[in-house]
């Protein structure tokens, strides 16, 4: 009779087997009924020499050793791509350098080691080749891939599930689910939020002034990290709520800022291995900063819904542009998308706000120039409003926000997308990538390329966006993609743009800004971590009024 041992042995090969073809994450469905196997072989033994743990033992390393052959072996599809053994063997290696923050320049460096296909996981490519942006990202290309399963916030079995853009793999229902937030980010409902802009943006600049005006030496000390952070959070409040969050009023009192910002944490490093996410979620003290920034924005969903339907905000336009047969279940609908819109809206439009007056100080030549600019077109003398619907004609200020975004995109790393498991894969050209790869477009080591970004392509020189028919600057734009490119690239692009455009055109008009003496400006590119959006250190400056 054959010993239980080798059919444990066998039914581990068995399970990897599955585990490839089905790479499931629900651990319901995966590591619950494969923990059962040695179990139930013990029990049907009437070998005295077995135990349960011995069965455990040989299931778990077989099934270990299994997978990692194969990984390794030149049987796997993605044998053929260069990459460290690390990476091919298991993501959790992806997930301990996703810990340490700096993702985006490990895979950089990766690239520049093995070319622009370098296989980052077992089952993953990142592809730094501006000729793919189209074919992975674009109309035609591929729908979003595994790291969504892990960004969850909530569990797989969550019946709002399909009600959620940002994490919507079948292309058909995310355009449906998209076609509102197309509606509400142009023409009229953006004119209506610049209404909301200057009103908040005023807030700030009172706030700043006072700040001066009370400081016993007349210097404003800020930490300008904080202050934008709260402003673009408050904005993001009144777009989705109705209501501003009044964080700049009333500071992070009740710690929402704090939870969203250590929500994102372990999302941002177990977006790389989705099962454990899974067990994140089953885990009932495990998340518990995002459990409560998600109970604190229903709560806010609901308090909208009480209210005026009448008023312009981002639901409205919502609402309007929603078909009439999806307005049954509205709570979650606007649970989902008033989440999405702070998370993927606010921290993001703060890095790009901080990263543009950062680099305004460290090169304060551009700093004038750019007052200049502004000058010109909008009196300080005269104190003539700046006119938000002038600024995309501001040649200088839009190559300040392209050349910081390049240098510093908000997403650095991981706009990544998958075809179905099974699938039969795609031929691009000469690359054949398989069916169930995950690929990822890397913005922060496009930005930097050489063939795409020439010279100097570290440096920040927002000059290169203005010099025309000069023959040894490479400026190219198909390689530009700080908000992705395609169905799924930024749904609140419009309205980042006009929140950078004139947040930073107001602070340059009317304050003159320097670096705090004490802070060191070299550690602020080092502080900026990848957390699924950019985490930041302080950014403590001077203000004064420029009237003064
Ligand atoms: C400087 C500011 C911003 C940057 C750099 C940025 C960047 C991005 C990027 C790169 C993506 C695509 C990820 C992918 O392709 O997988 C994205 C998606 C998205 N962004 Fe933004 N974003 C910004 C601001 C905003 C704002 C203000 C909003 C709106 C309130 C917003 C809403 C969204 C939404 C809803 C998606 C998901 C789109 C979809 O799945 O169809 N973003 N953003």
């Amino acid at each position: 009779m054959v010993s239980v041992k080798y059919v444990d042995v066998f039914l581990a090969i068995l399970a990897h087997i599955w585990l490839r073809n089905r790479q499931p994450i629900s651990l319901r469905r995966s590591i619950v009924p494969m923990g059962l196997i040695p179990c139930m072989l013990a029990y049907c033994s009437d070998d005295p020499g077995v135990s349960v743990l011995n069965l455990y033992l040989i299931f778990v390393l077989t099934l270990l050793t299994s997978i990692l052959t194969y990984r390794i072996s030149p049987f796997h599809p993605l044998a053929q791509y260069p990459g460290p053994l690390l990476c091919k063997i298991s993501k959790l290696w992806t997930a301990y350098i996703a810990y340490r923050g700096k993702l985006h320049h490990y895979h950089r460096m990766l690239h520049f080691q093995y070319g622009p296909i370098v296989r980052v996981g077992p089952n993953e490519l990142s592809i730094c080749d501006k000729d793919f942006i189209s074919h992975i990202l674009g109309p035609t290309g591929l729908p979003k891939g595994p790291l969504w399963d892990g960004r969850s916030f909530s569990s797989t079995t969550d019946k709002n599930n399909d009600n959620k853009l940002i994490s919507m793999k079948n292309p058909v229902r995310h355009a449906q689910l998209r076609k509102p937030w197309n509606q509400a980010f142009k023409g009229t409902p953006l004119k209506t939020y610049e209404e909301t802009l200057i009103n908040e943006v005023n807030q700030f600049i009172g706030l700043l002034e006072n700040t001066y005006q009370t400081s016993p030496d007349r210097k404003g000390r800020i930490n300008l990290t904080q202050w934008i952070s709260y402003l673009s959070f408050d904005f993001m409040g009144t777009i989705a709520f109705g209501d501003s969050f009044n964080l700049l009023r009333d500071g992070d009192k009740d710690g929402i800022f704090k939870n969203m910002e250590n929500g994102l944490f372990w999302p941002s490093i177990l977006q790389h291995v989705p099962w454990l996410t899974r067990i994140m979620h089953a885990t009932p003290f495990a998340g518990g900063s995002i459990k409560q920034f998600a109970a604190f924005a229903m709560q806010q969903a609901q308090r909208r819904l009480a209210q005026d339907v009448q008023k312009h905000d981002f639901f409205y336009f919502m609402l309007n542009a929603l078909e009439s047969d999806s307005r049954n279940d509205l709570i979650p609908f606007i649970f989902n998308n008033s989440v999405l819109a702070i998370v993927a809206g606010s921290d993001t439009t703060a890095t790009a706000l901080c990263n543009i007056i950062y680099y305004l100080l460290r090169y304060p030549s551009y700093f004038k120039r750019l007052r200049q600019e502004i000058d010109e077109v909008f009196s300080f003398l005269d104190c003539a409003p700046v006119n938000i619907s002038q600024l995309p004609d501001l040649k200088l200020l839009n190559a300040i926000i392209n050349e910081t975004l390049r240098l510093q995109p908000p997403l650095p790393n991981s706009l990544q997308r998958a075809s179905e498991l099974g699938s039969q894969g795609n031929m691009y050209g000469k690359t054949f990538i398989p069916g169930g790869t995950a690929v990822i477009i890397p913005p922060y080591t496009l930005h930097r390329h050489p063939s795409y970004f020439s010279p100097r392509p570290d440096e920040y020189w927002p000059d290169r966006w203005l010099i025309e028919n000069d023959p040894t600057i490479i400026l190219d734009l198909g390689a530009f993609i700080p908000f992705s490119y395609g169905p799924a690239n930024c749904a609140g692009k419009p309205l980042a743009m006009q929140e950078l455009r004139y947040i930073t055109a107001v602070l340059v008009r009317q304050f003159d800004i320097t670096f705090d003496p004490a802070f060191q400006p070299e550690s602020w590119e080092d502080a900026l971590v990848d957390r699924f959006v950019i985490a930041k250190g302080p950014l403590p400056v001077v203000i004064t009024p420029r009237s003064s």
